[in-house]
């Protein structure tokens, strides 16, 4: 079946230009200023940006183990829905797919439920929260798209070092949630004036950095590919702009939250502000956007983490960490940081799509060109709406971003040429 996309305002080879694009067989066959064929299923873009299929190296899905959170299916489908394509799940599902046997299964999973690219990280530790390393090269042949142990730190020194010698030597990437359990202790809340303000156990923020910089120091050693999830802190990202300069081979991603809010937006006891890492200081924040503007920080992820209502309606003391992410990331981002003239909207694609590719090695994603399998998605740049709870699609509602009004209405989302989602009826 041949498809006609006319009018786009596409992003591609890094510009954005006017064009038709021609997908046949689930490739893009032409594009071009204008293309003209019959018997074709004709798309009108309606000169809305088409894009290539956004990319989140960062989610939670919580199947299997966790259904009522999420499922693969609603996980896929909110991922759809806020213009992605490609996901990387993270594996702190129960169980954690940390053997051949449980890993094969996860794959199958998600094969049968997944309507968009979902790959798979597989743990570094046995049950993320051993010292006992996994069977690294088997879970990498069996097509692990990189390791994590996210939700938890590494807390044993030469697990973590010799992790990285044996993922460097297989050309695979090591993703860190840094955290030092003993310095996070029992917080719940950014350690600071918020924490005070609201009278909760604080997070210190040397749990994020002590750990980085341990880290940072092992990378240099092994040469692996080391990736920071989630930074937070102004600390953080200065000990990864000086690891940069130094040569170490280490990417990192900020999620919309941390970029967008600080703990000074925490004014009551309202767990849609509850995540680890929390929502750190409003110098922190200025320095994350500083450190996204100057290129210390590779991509946006969202750490997409959905819990149902009754797990988060309790208070911070009570109630999970993380937030629901996946639908509002590009809307958030266009609005606030392109709309307000703080990056341009080809360097948003390169942060959404691009980068996210290019630094984990994915072949044939992130980008739109001939030949290549057509990902992409149609945003209305020009649609205003208020995010709030119904507009959903996965199982988890919470976000700090409720009653915010954002432009950049995704209007459908393509994966191999099909529609995995559409707002209206043109398909
Ligand atoms: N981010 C969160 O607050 N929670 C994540 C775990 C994680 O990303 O560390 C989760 O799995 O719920
Ligand atoms: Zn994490
Ligand atoms: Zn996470």
């Amino acid at each position: 079946m041949k498809k006609l996309i006319k009018n786009a305002q596409l992003y591609y080879q890094g510009q954005l230009t006017p064009a038709d694009l021609l997908v046949e067989n689930g490739k893009f066959t032409q594009i071009a200023e204008e293309i003209s064929t019959d018997g074709v299923q004709v798309i009108d873009a309606k000169q809305r940006l088409v894009a290539p299929g956004l990319i989140d190296v960062h989610v939670h899905f919580r199947e299997p183990g966790q259904v009522h959170k999420e499922t693969i299916k609603t996980g896929t489908l909110a991922s759809a829905h806020g213009g992605f394509t490609t996901v990387g799940a993270m594996p702190n599902v129960i169980p954690v797919p940390d053997d051949t046997e449980k890993f094969q299964k996860q794959l199958e999973l998600n094969q049968k439920n997944s309507l968009i690219n979902t790959l798979q990280y597989a743990p570094v530790t046995k049950d993320e929260t051993s010292d006992e390393l996994v069977d690294i090269e088997a879970l990498d042949e069996l097509g692990a798209f990189a390791f994590s142990n996210d939700g938890h730190g590494i807390m044993n020194a030469q697990s973590m070092y010799s992790a990285m010698e044996r993922i460097e030597a297989i050309g695979s990437h090591l993703a860190a949630h840094v955290e030092d359990k003993d310095l996070f202790n029992h917080g719940v809340i950014n350690f600071g004036s918020a924490s005070q303000r609201l009278g909760l156990p604080g997070i210190k923020q040397v749990a994020e950095t002590s750990q980085l910089a341990r880290d940072l120091v092992l990378a240099k050693e092994t040469g692996v590919h080391y990736h920071v999830c989630h930074i937070s802190t102004k600390d953080g990202v200065d000990l990864v702009r000086m690891a940069k300069d130094a040569g170490i081979n280490v990417t990192c991603e900020v999620t919309p939250h941390h970029l967008l809010l600080s703990d000074k937006d925490i004014v009551t006891d309202d767990a849609n502000f509850k995540m680890n890492p929390p929502l750190r200081s409003k110098k922190d924040q200025m320095a994350l956007l500083d450190g996204l503007a100057d290129g210390t920080i590779d991509m946006i992820a969202t750490d997409h983490a959905p819990h149902a209502k009754e797990e988060k309606n309790q208070g911070f003391q009570k109630s999970a960490f993380g937030i629901t992410g996946i639908e509002t990331s590009f809307p958030l981002m266009y609005t606030r940081l392109v709309r307000t003239g703080l990056i341009s909207l080809e360097k948003l694609v390169e942060l959404m799509a691009v980068k996210p590719a290019q630094l984990f090695g994915l072949k044939g994603v992130g980008t739109i060109g001939l030949n290549q399998k057509a990902d992409f998605t149609i945003i209305d740049l020009n649609q205003d709406y208020t995010i709030n709870e119904t507009n959903f699609l996965s199982k988890g509602t919470n976000s700090p971003f409720i009653g915010q009004s954002v432009f950049g209405q995704i209007q459908a989302t393509y994966v191999n040429g099909k529609a995995v989602y559409t707002n209206n009826h043109e398909e």
